[in-house]
């Protein structure tokens, strides 16, 4: 099965949207700490999690003992979960295709983020793995986001959904990542290119709601993800402070498809 039909079959079994976050903050634990932490938190909120989404920089903080903490909460995501690795990668094509090896053989991730600012040769080294997932930045959930992907080119078509209509031709595999901070925007893609899965990251500590989510990109098992990280992991003091966070963003955004 490939990641995408993977992503479907637990979105689908569990009927959730959910893909938490695990972006552990440097600020609150010692590097030994974090596994720990975040084994206790996939347990609990698994009952909630379509996925879950590490994001390497949370661990590479910390060196060579943050990437054994990664090695170790890999580890305790049960292998039926779909990882996606969250890296930004974005090189020219040999550079590339040792970031894939990495991403994809080393770590075994299921799907990774990629920036296609350097065109089509720098995304096809991850392409080339087909049972695997590519979410593309196309519209990204910070302020600074105007700053290019909304330039307008000549015939006055925003950058970002030059970028959506561009990558949905490159292969099967390959998703986008639209921002929940900007409705409009996810909107605008969904109409684009209504066969492409979104990540929406955005939703809690940025001020994305789940009501904008859904209203803009439907509520597809598989098609749209929606991952939140901080307001997940860090919502109380225990592990159940996190599953009632998960929890209760499933329970928005199905309220959201309900229309309650
Ligand atoms: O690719 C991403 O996941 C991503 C893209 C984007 O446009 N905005 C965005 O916030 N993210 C990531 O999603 C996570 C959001 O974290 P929270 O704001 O704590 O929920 C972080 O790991 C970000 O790096």
């Amino acid at each position: 099965m490939t990641f995408f039909e993977r992503l479907e079959k637990r979105s689908g079994a569990l009927d959730s949207l959910v893909c938490v976050g695990l972006d552990p903050d440097f600020r609150r634990h010692r590097v030994e700490e974090v596994a720990p932490f975040l084994r206790d938190i996939i347990a609990a909120t698994l009952p909630y999690a379509a996925c879950y989404k590490p994001n390497v920089a949370f661990f590479e903080q910390w060196g060579v003992p943050g990437l054994r903490a990664l090695e170790m909460t890999l580890e305790a995501i049960p292998g039926e979960v779909p990882v996606i690795g969250d890296a930004k990668r974005g090189d020219i094509g040999s550079t590339a295709e040792a970031y894939a090896r990495a991403l994809f053989e080393a770590w075994g991730f299921d799907a990774v983020t990629v920036n296609p600012y350097l065109g089509r040769d720098s995304v096809e080294p991850f392409l080339a793995y087909g049972d695997r997932g590519v979410y593309l930045l196309c519209r990204t959930s910070n302020p600074g986001a105007r700053d290019f992907q909304s330039l307008q080119l000549a015939d006055g078509t925003p950058l970002f959904e030059y970028v959506a209509a561009t990558v949905a031709g490159w292969g099967a595999n390959t998703g986008l990542v639209v921002g929940a901070t900007a409705p409009a925007e996810l909107a605008r893609v969904r109409e684009l290119v209504p066969g492409l899965p979104l990540l929406i990251p955005g939703v809690g500590s940025q001020g994305g709601t789940p009501e904008d989510v859904i209203r803009a990109a439907g509520y597809r098992h598989g098609h749209v993800l929606v991952n939140a990280s901080r307001s997940i992991l860090y919502a109380g003091s225990s592990p159940g402070a996190a599953a009632d966070a998960a929890c209760a963003l499933r329970d928005a955004l199905r309220a959201a498809r309900d229309g309650r």
